[in-house]
């Protein structure tokens, strides 16, 4: 789904902003603080109800304001109009706004819009803890994948009622049948949640080499899918093995929740051996790899919000993954302080200019003129 409209209010500096991008690429200009990254994370809201530079929302409501809203809307696969909203207020409250109906489901909200948000800190996929890559597969698996978030929940209830018993570390009456029950539960929700993963990682494989020839094809990049238990074994028998030790340090040491994507360039660690710039440019091409196959195969447009492109990525690359975005049907906001670090911007004829001062977002009426 593509934006056609957005509202931001009170969301941080921006007190009141209205604006209609355009289907292909947004280009969003203005000096040092004037707003471009906050109007990126009010998009942001959108598709994933949530900030990607704070936990704490409040620090995203408008000093002195009591709510921030968002709303933005546009025609779905179907053709059909939809409207999204989403509000936090400084009361910890969350709404979520659907089409009219309120509710505070955010999976509900994050599953209409499939975003990505790529930034200089996009490298910590790479470098960072394996959470990071696993949320980073799990974002394609849940928009393609029906079954992905409800497996995927009935395994982290699981995992927490199966954490407790380990915790509370007495064997008393009923704890071994509670026990064998959750574990039971958590095998089959983790059998699932892992076939779901790696058909995925499958299915997006051609598309990532094909990406990876272009953007990075000084090094052959392999990227596999550890499951987060032993090779040779079964899960069943992967905790079995584990049972004492787990019930030693009160927690489940082997599950799905401790996958992870290894990523190697020429058989070493990628984080090793890439340098910040090679690294951008490997997310970037498994980000587009990810937009490519739901535009391909199930017909779903992603939103990408390219926030401070300009670093780390030279003139070329950056041209190559907008237009590489661009041909599998994204919706592009790119954010920089002057027109210039995307000089290439200009041959896009349906492209828009919005420039930012202190909070106020105009859009320039004839961008090419
Ligand atoms: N809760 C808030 N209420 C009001 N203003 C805020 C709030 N949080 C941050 N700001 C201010 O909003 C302004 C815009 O910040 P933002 O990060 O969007 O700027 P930017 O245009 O992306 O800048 P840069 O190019 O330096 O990254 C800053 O001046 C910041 O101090």
């Amino acid at each position: 789904m593509k934006l056609d409209l957005v509202r931001l209010q009170d969301f941080r500096n921006l007190t009141s902003v209205s604006l209609t991008p355009s289907p292909s690429v947004n280009l969003v200009v203005g000096q040092n603080g004037s707003g471009k990254s906050s109007l990126l994370e009010g998009l942001h809201f959108l598709g994933f109800g949530r900030s990607f530079r704070t936990n704490k929302h409040r620090n995203v409501i408008q000093h002195d304001k009591k709510a921030f809203h968002v709303f933005g809307q546009g025609l779905d696969g179907q053709g059909r109009l939809r409207k999204l909203g989403v509000s936090r207020g400084n009361d910890d409250s969350i709404t979520v706004n659907i089409d009219g109906e309120h509710s505070h489901r955010v999976a509900a909200l994050v599953s209409q819009i499939p975003m990505q948000i790529f930034t200089p800190q996009s490298s910590d996929i790479i470098i960072g803890s394996p959470s990071l890559r696993r949320k980073h597969l799990d974002w394609g698996v849940f928009h393609v994948e029906h079954g992905f978030a409800m497996a995927s929940g009935h395994y982290r209830r699981c995992l927490s009622h199966k954490n407790a018993l380990l915790k509370s570390g007495s064997k008393g009456s009923g704890w071994q049948q509670q026990d064998n029950y959750w574990t039971e539960q958590l095998i089959s929700s983790g059998k699932t949640i892992t076939d779901y993963r790696i058909q995925f990682l499958n299915a997006i494989q051609p598309y990532l080499s094909q990406n990876l020839s272009q953007f990075l094809p000084e090094f052959c990049v392999e990227i596999s899918y550890h499951r987060g238990w032993d090779k040779e074994a079964s899960l069943e028998e992967s905790i079995q093995q584990k049972a004492e030790k787990d019930q030693r340090f009160g927690f489940l040491s082997v599950g799905p929740h401790k996958a992870d994507l290894k990523i190697k360039a020429d058989g070493h660690d990628a984080a090793e051996r890439l340098s910040r710039g090679q690294m951008r440019m490997l997310i970037a091409a498994l980000q587009l790899a990810q937009a490519q196959y739901l535009n391909s195969k199930h017909q779903k447009d992603c939103v990408f919000l390219l926030d401070d492109v300009g670093a780390e990525l030279d003139a070329g690359k950056r041209e190559v993954f907008v237009d590489e975005l661009l041909a599998c049907s994204a919706q592009v906001f790119v954010t920089a302080i002057e027109q210039q670090q995307v000089p290439f911007i200009k041959k896009y004829n349906d492209y828009k200019l919005f420039h930012v001062e202190h909070g106020h977002v105009e859009e320039e009426n004839d961008p090419n003129g």
